[in-house]
């Protein structure tokens, strides 16, 4: 099938490359020129485990290709995925203007029928909007042209997205025709071989699946986090509970990792849509507005240790950062812990020697010039003549720190371990190296 994909982002272009993999003509606009010109160099602008080995295969095979013009992508794909990004306004609303103007683009240029597919994610009653944004974009050029508007929110994970992109759990499809439905169906007909995956429901509860299943995730965490810091007052372990309630089928044992918080750019945001979406309706997600209160109070969790040991005033002092990412296998970090850890620390007068195996280039991006924020090329020398190392990323390679070596570098013996709870062996290990976290 011909498809054309709107936005070359993590959701995007693991689509695009995933969707010409199983043998479709995928064209993949973005309007960052600099983001084409990467990929039609043979690279990838994202760091995105496997994804430039489906990237390169599917371009030498022919069937994916990048572009930045407009009109070619509208006549390209009788499928066309809208997959920019939807970031919070002020108000913690969805800035729809990215979904907004792709649908503009799609009814000033399309040339025959199309399915319009909201792959972003996107505050109920966008799938109305976008119709009405196509609609008068036809009506203003005076074309008659049939079209469906389609909701096919994506639930892939950033450091897995393709694998999950490739086998997902289940593909959730609103559509109100019966023409937009037989092509999904044909669409998703290589992805369930071995069950039928595909939900298919109205528009509306497609686009409020999408918060449900982002806001539930993020229940489980704060809840977690929260009874973290109770386990560890009370002198309990929060993983050995962990196990206790996960092997209950009705709670499982997914999400339930206590951390500094979760961040990324999905669930801080989708709980605060899901909340302004509420609040627009006269109803009040009570649950959710604690599960954020407790989630931006967890961000600060490794800092007040720090606090506590050294105390309020960290001019002078030195620490070794691990792990910058919002999450391992990305590097992503957007709404990461490690961006309010890093603004607390320079803020108290502190030095900060970070190391990431793939997210310092982002940093460098994100702090600029700070001269207090220096990168280390290696875990270790992030760690020399550094008061304390902090762990806020669980990437592989914090999993079995060599501890002699650590204690070794640094002045004091201590590590802030904000990643631990995935750990055990680390954990009792930790324990004899110092007294931080
Ligand atoms: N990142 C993730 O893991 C997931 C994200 N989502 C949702 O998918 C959407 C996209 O997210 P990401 O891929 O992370 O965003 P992103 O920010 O990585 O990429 C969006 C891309 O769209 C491009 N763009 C913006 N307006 C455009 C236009 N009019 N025409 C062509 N290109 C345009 C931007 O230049 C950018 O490259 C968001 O709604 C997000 O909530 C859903 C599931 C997973
Ligand atoms: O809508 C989205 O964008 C995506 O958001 C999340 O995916 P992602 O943000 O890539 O990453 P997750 O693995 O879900 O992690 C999110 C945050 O929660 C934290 N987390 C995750 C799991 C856990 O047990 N504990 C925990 O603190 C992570 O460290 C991270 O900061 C969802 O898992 C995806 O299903 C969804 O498609």
């Amino acid at each position: 099938m011909k498809l054309t994909v709107i936005g070359t982002g993590y959701v995007g272009l693991v689509s695009g490359a995933c969707l010409a993999d199983v043998g479709n003509d995928v064209l993949c606009l973005d309007l960052d020129a600099a983001k084409i010109r990467i990929l039609e160099d043979g690279g990838i602008p994202i760091h995105e485990p496997g994804l430039l080995d489906i990237v390169r295969r599917n371009v030498e095979a022919g069937r994916l290709a990048f572009t930045t013009d407009i009109e070619r992508a509208a006549r390209h794909g009788e499928i066309q995925f809208i997959a920019v990004g939807t970031p919070p306004d002020e108000d913690g609303s969805a800035d729809l203007q990215y979904v907004l103007a792709a649908a503009r683009n799609i009814g000033r240029h399309m040339d025959g029928y199309r399915v319009i597919v909201d792959k972003s994610t996107v505050p109920v009653g966008t799938g109305d909007k976008v119709r009405d944004a196509v609609a008068d974009e036809l009506a203003a050029r005076g074309a008659h042209l049939p079209f469906s508007v389609v909701s096919n929110p994506e639930f892939l994970k950033e450091g897995a997205a393709v694998d999950d992109f490739m086998r997902p759990d289940r593909i959730v499809v609103g559509a109100d025709d019966e023409r937009a439905i037989e092509l999904m169906r044909r669409l998703y007909t290589p992805f369930q071989r071995k069950r039928d995956k595909l939900v298919f429901m109205d528009v509306r509860s497609a686009e409020l699946t999408k918060y449900a299943a982002n806001a539930m995730l993020a229940t489980r965490i704060s809840f977690m986090n929260e009874l973290a810091n109770l386990a560890e007052t009370l002198g309990a372990d929060i993983e050995l509970v962990r196990q206790g309630i996960g092997s209950d089928p009705r709670i499982g044992w997914h999400f339930l990792y206590a951390g500094c918080g979760y961040g990324g750019s999905c669930f801080p945001k989708d709980v605060k849509a899901l909340i302004r979406t509420a609040a627009e309706h006269g109803r009040a997600l009570q649950v959710l507005g604690a599960v954020e209160a407790a989630n931006d109070a967890q961000k600060h969790v490794l800092v007040d240790k720090i606090v506590r040991r050294f105390g309020e005033d960290l001019a002078g002092r030195r620490f070794a950062l691990w792990g910058l990412a919002f999450k391992p296998d990305t590097d992503d970090m957007r709404e990461a812990p490690s961006r309010v850890l890093i603004a607390e620390l320079l803020r108290r007068g502190a030095s900060v020697a970070a190391y990431d195996p793939v997210a310092m280039r982002e940093a460098e991006r994100i702090f600029g010039d700070e001269p207090r924020l220096t990168y280390a090329g290696r875990p270790k020398s992030a760690l020399e003549g550094a008061d304390a190392l902090v762990i806020v990323t669980e990437w592989k390679e914090f999993r079995s720190p060599d501890f002699d070596a650590i204690r070794g570098r640094l002045r004091q013996p201590v590590i802030f371990d904000g990643a631990s709870a995935r750990s055990r062996a680390r954990r009792r290990r930790r324990r004899r190296c110092g007294r931080g976290a």
